[in-house]
């Protein structure tokens, strides 16, 4: 193995595929809504290395199914056998094995061409491959795939054609044995269409099994692909070479007229309200009964497996250990996150611009007591900022990076608690760094009491309620799409504030509601905070005016219904709100990938 400036003569992946696979699959069904829905049914095939297949057929026939069976990628509610090279193997091992390629793919916006790939290629191969191996092998496949000119390009700025490559790219660096695209030249002009199923089919001539969904291929792209697999309402209707398709439809009676695309031709004839539904019958009922080329032998004896994968999970599950895997993704998601602007430059401009705000409406009230009551509306905007301006930001930049997640997840790249960790903190100093500045500004400007330690008090509970801010963010954005989180989220937010001691104080609560002050983090932070500002033993405060009625602290604790409250209490309930919060995101990320 060489090292970071070893000999030149590395293994490119891209060359290196050399023993032959075939992909089989036998009685694949696939049903949804508690097996009511039928989408797949009883489809048999074998798709083999070397050679580029195309899945078509019309809108809704199950194409991106049957793709997101035969990839792995969706277990639930499937039956029937897939076998490589007449093996059975197990779902772990499997999805080492193969690369799928979704229709959509989501890049992480902020991170370059050259970046994503080194990421892909630190995740997905081996501790033991060298830096200088991965550079070279990325530098391959950046030339492979034509993104030379792109290359220190941010994601967000490649058009379509680029994009797809890269996603493309992101597969590669593992090189796998069997490849899945969904629809890889869809909102694709004709000539990157071509451009791209020619670069799957120097894949597939590189010896990989590569399988693509295309929807309405021209002419020309079709003659690019080697076989083709017919699917109509969830049903097998022609597979095998592309030659051999207007013969084996000729059989059944039905003739391509010259000249007419058979790509055309043949989803016509797959469609609802094609004119010759017996000839299609017949057609599907040979197929069914064709025998699968060089896949099941007689290992499946016709009879669906209730799971197309074997449940047995092989020990070594990834491909580089759990803290390369979390320092490997703190790092991409630091990098993403200083790079996003909304994540970082209105983050901090905006707590510094309130602080300023808040400070100048506010200025010196800290340590008036005829102010006590506006001191204490500032201490609840303070916190009620803090939340808001921390959650987000998060919940409307984290529902994209969802669907990476899930994808790299599939792909056996990384574990789940890996993620969620590298998560947390990778997003860790923003929020410290703004909630400091925010703190910073207002405190003084207010002319809260200067102790440290109460500022530190003060600070600490800002930081909590950041912290609590962030992962509920990540909660709110892992749970719901983009375009319902920024609402939901705000709104679940207002009961805690309801219930913080400030609209309402505990003993004119109705007996019904006082559990919920509980478990209202704003109560915690708000008593916390106040706390911070008049407990122990805090000397009389100033008087501007003639009489101050709060100018003894203990008076305005008393006020409060705070004079018997320990901070460390209100430190604990925020550590178990947070704590619990944490779980929830985890068991809400598990369930995502299930
Ligand atoms: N989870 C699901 N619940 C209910 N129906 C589903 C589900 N998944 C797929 N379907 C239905 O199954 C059928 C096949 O869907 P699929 O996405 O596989 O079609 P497709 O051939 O890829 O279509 P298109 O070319 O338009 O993308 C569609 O009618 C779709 O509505």
């Amino acid at each position: 193995m060489g090292t970071d400036d070893g000999p030149a003569e590395v293994t490119i992946p891209l060359m290196d595929v050399s023993s032959s696979t075939v992909l089989a699959f036998q009685n694949l069904n696939y049903s949804v809504q508690q097996g009511s829905k039928c989408i797949l049914q009883d489809v048999s095939g074998a798709f083999h290395s070397g050679r580029l297949a195309a899945i078509i057929g019309p809108s809704g026939a199950g194409k991106s199914s049957l793709m997101n069976v035969l990839s792995g990628f969706n277990v639930k509610g499937v039956r029937g056998t897939i076998l490589v090279n007449n093996e059975s193997v197990d779902r772990q091992r499997y999805r080492q094995m193969v690369a799928y390629n979704p229709q959509d793919v989501t890049l992480l916006p902020t991170i370059t061409v050259t970046e994503t790939l080194l990421y892909a290629a630190d995740l997905r191969m081996p501790s033991s491959v060298s830096k200088f191996q991965k550079i070279k092998i990325v530098n391959d496949i950046i030339a492979l795939l034509g993104l030379e000119k792109c290359a220190k390009t941010q994601a967000r700025l490649l058009s379509g054609g680029e994009k797809k490559r890269l996603s493309i790219g992101q597969e590669l660096v593992s090189n796998p044995r069997i490849m899945f695209f969904d629809e890889p030249t869809s909102g694709l002009d004709s000539e990157s269409s071509y451009q791209i199923v020619s670069y799957l089919k120097d894949l597939a001539r590189q010896g990989r099994c590569v399988v693509s969904v295309v929807h309405q291929p021209s002419s020309d792209l079709l003659e690019l692909f080697d076989d083709i697999y017919v699917v109509a309402d969830g049903q097998c209707m022609y597979k095998g070479p592309l030659d051999m398709l207007p013969a084996t439809y000729a059989d059944v009676g039905l003739i391509c007229p010259q000249y007419y695309n058979r790509a055309d031709f043949v989803i016509k004839m797959a469609s609802k309200n094609c004119p010759e539904p017996d000839k299609i019958q017949k057609l599907k009922f040979q197929m069914k009964t064709a025998p699968v080329q060089n896949g099941l032998n007689d290992r499946s004896n016709g009879t669906p497996k209730p799971n197309m994968l074997d449940e047995c999970e092989s020990r070594s599950q990834y491909p580089t250990s759990q803290w390369n895997q979390f320092a490997i993704l703190t790092r991409r998601t630091f990098l993403g996150t200083v790079r996003n602007f909304t994540l970082t430059v209105l983050r901090f401009i905006g707590h510094i611009l309130f602080g300023l705000i808040v400070g100048t409406v506010y200025y010196n009230i800290g340590d008036d007591g005829a102010k006590v009551i506006t001191n204490i509306s500032f201490i609840m905007l303070a916190l009620l900022f803090i939340v808001f301006a921390n959650s987000m930001p998060v919940v409307l930049t984290y529902p994209l990076e969802m669907s990476v997640f899930v994808r790299e997840y599939k792909s056996n790249c990384y574990s789940v608690g890996t993620y969620f960790l590298s998560k947390i903190v990778a997003d860790f100093p923003m929020m410290i760094g703004g909630v400091t500045c925010f703190h910073i500004i207002a405190y003084y400007m207010t002319g809260q009491i200067n102790e440290p330690d109460r500022m530190l008090m003060f600070w600490g509970m800002a930081v909590m309620m950041g912290w609590y801010a962030q992962v509920y963010g990540f909660l709110g954005g892992s749970l719901f799409p983009i375009e319902v989180s920024p609402f939901i989220v705000p709104i679940t937010l207002l009961p805690a504030v309801l219930f913080s001691g400030f609209f309402i104080q505990y003993d004119e609560l109705h007996d019904v509601f006082k559990p919920l002050t509980y478990v209202s983090v704003f109560r915690f932070a708000f008593e916390g905070t106040s706390m911070s500002a008049y407990g122990f033993g805090r000397k009389d405060l100033d008087c501007s005016e003639m009489f101050c009625y709060y100018r003894k602290a203990k008076k305005v604790l008393e006020m409060l219904d705070m004079e018997n409250s320990c901070i460390w209490v209100d430190v604990a309930g925020l550590t178990f709100i947070i704590v619990a919060l944490h779980i929830l995101l985890y068991v809400s990320l598990r369930f995502k990938v299930r």
